[in-house]
Order: structure tokens, then C-alpha cells, then sequence
């Protein structure tokens, strides 16, 4: 059978209600990842991808239609701790050790304190940063930081991590290696990921599926299911498949961009 799906989401619409009049941040957004997708969405600024990302972490609820965290609701999910969120800003705490920022979620969920130890050495080494825990954050550069928030964001063994934008403040090279280890590291765990982005490259270095979004109203343009093997040498990117794919990125934007006009 199936497994159920971790995320899905039926005709999902969100409208914020501003002084300047409605903003349709989601309109009629529907779709279904399973159980070991890496999903990017990608498009321009306002079309909705952070606002989905923030409904799936129950942080904003939707104004109509429907949608399912691990079968449940995104409040139920969110307490029973389904996912981990990793924002664009490191965010750790100047004043915690790397060790201690990773502690915090545990402390707050009250893991015991041996327990607590065993998970912050077992996230340390999945993002290669064994030996840095003592360190304090602005002890480390940009990328050691965002893998930081990473280990902070698997420490608790959620099965689905959401990310957004986690690489878009880093150059080019860190950001590469970066997309390097966390193909990696989905690569060896069985999590489910949703990862926003801007960048056509990352979404299709990394994904199983990338969803095209467009804005006025946020919605989706374009699902691609991706037909790229799912272990990818960065070299990848200089395949034929590869630019094919993202010329179908890059039309999908461009449709969005249409549609603008009328
Ligand atoms: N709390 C809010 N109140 C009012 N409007 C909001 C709120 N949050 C988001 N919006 C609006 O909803 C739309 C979608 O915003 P969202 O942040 O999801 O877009 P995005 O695609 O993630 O953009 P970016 O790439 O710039 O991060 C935008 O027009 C934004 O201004």
C-alpha cells in the first residue's frame, strides 16, 4: 500500500487582509509530497512560497481549502513536532555555543540531558561540524553557521525538514558545497523535504520536484517531476537532462510573468 502522503494540500487559498485591500498570498494550491521528496518551490518575490511553507508549519492557516501534515492537521503535526525549519538567516543565538544553540529545541521539549547530548553529536556529525561545538556562532563563517541551523533544525528526528532559503545570503561556492552535503544528507536519512529557493540551478540540482509558483495571486504554474538520478555529482549541471529540466524552470517562470500582464 501507498504510504500516506506527508504533506497535501487541496485547493489551499490565503488571503492576508491588509489596509491596502486583500493580498492573495495562495490561490487554488494543490499537491501531494510523499515520503522521501525533496520538493523546491521557485518564483518571484510575493508568490506565496514562504506563506505555504509557514501554513505547513501551522504558522499561518489558510482561508479556504484543506491540508494534511503526516495525515493530520498542521496544529496537531506541529505538536507532535513533525517537522524541523531552517529560515534564510542562520539565527543562532550569539551568546549559546553551537552545542547549546542546538540544545534549545531539545531543552524546550524536555529531553533528558543525556539524551540531549547524544542527538547534538549525532546532528554535529551529520553536517560536519564535529569538533565545532564549543565554538560560538560568530566564531564560524556563513555556511558553518547555516549548517548549524541545519543540525538545529534535525536534532528532534522530525521526518520532514523545511527550509527556506537557507543558502540565498551565501557566494556561489559555499552555496555549491553546501547543496553537495545536504543531497548527502537527504541522500542517507529517509527525510521529506521542502526547500524554497531562487536560484533554477539549486532547484534542480536537488529536487524530485519542483514547483513553479507565480505571483498576484500566489499560485503554482508548473509541477516537474524530476528525471534526474537521485545521486548527482555537481557535474550533473552540464548534463543535457539537466538544462533541459531547467529550460522547463525557466519557461514555467516566464509564463507566471505572462500572466502578470494581463
Ligand atoms: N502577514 C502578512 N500580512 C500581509 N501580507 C502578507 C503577510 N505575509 C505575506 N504577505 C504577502 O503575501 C504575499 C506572499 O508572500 P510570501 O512571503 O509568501 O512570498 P515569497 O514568495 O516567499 O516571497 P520572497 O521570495 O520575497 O520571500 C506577498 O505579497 C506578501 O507581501
Amino acid at each position: 500500500m501507498r504510504n500516506a502522503p506527508v504533506i497535501e494540500a487541496k485547493d489551499l487559498n490565503l488571503t492576508f487582509e491588509t489596509n491596502d485591500g486583500p493580498v492573495h498570498a495562495l490561490k487554488g494550491v494543490t499537491l501531494t509530497i510523499d515520503k522521501g521528496d525533496f520538493v523546491s518551490f521557485i518564483g518571484p518575490s510575493g508568490c506565496g512560497k514562504t506563506t505555504f511553507l509557514r501554513v505547513v508549519a501551522a504558522l499561518e492557516h489558510p482561508t479556504a481549502g484543506s491540508i494534511t501534515v503526516n495525515g493530520m492537521s498542521p496544529d496537531d503535526a506541529r505538536r507532535r513536532r513533525a517537522y524541523g525549519y531552517v529560515f534564510q538567516a542562520a539565527g543562532l543565538y550569539p551568546w549559546r555555543s553551537i552545542r547549546d544553540n542546538i540544545r534549545l529545541p531539545l531543552e524546550i521539549m524536555g529531553f533528558p540531558k543525556s539524551e540531549q547530548d547524544t542527538q547534538i553529536d549525532r546532528v554535529l556529525d551529520l553536517v560536519d561540524l564535529r569538533g565545532f561545538g564549543k565554538k560560538f556562532p560568530w566564531q564560524l563563517s556563513g555556511g558553518m553557521q547555516q549548517r548549524a541551523s541545519i543540525a538545529r533544525a534535525l536534532a528532534f528526528d522530525a521526518n520532514l525538514l523545511l527550509m527556506d532559503e537557507p543558502f540565498g545570503a551565501l557566494d556561489e561556492i559555499v552555496r555549491d558545497h553546501l547543496n553537495e552535503q545536504l543531497l548527502h544528507l537527504w541522500g542517507s536519512t529517509d527525510k521529506t523535504i521542502g526547500f524554497v529557493t531562487h536560484s533554477i540551478p539549486e532547484a534542480v540540482y536537488l529536487s524530485t520536484k519542483i514547483v513553479v509558483m507565480s505571483p498576484r495571486p500566489g499560485r503554482i504554474t508548473d509541477v516537474i517531476e524530476s528525471t534526474l538520478p537521485r545521486e548527482r555529482p555537481l557535474d550533473i549541471r552540464d548534463t543535457p537532462e539537466f538544462l533541459e529540466i531547467a529550460h522547463r524552470v525557466r519557461e514555467g517562470l516566464r509564463a507566471g510573468h505572462a500572466y502578470d500582464d494581463e
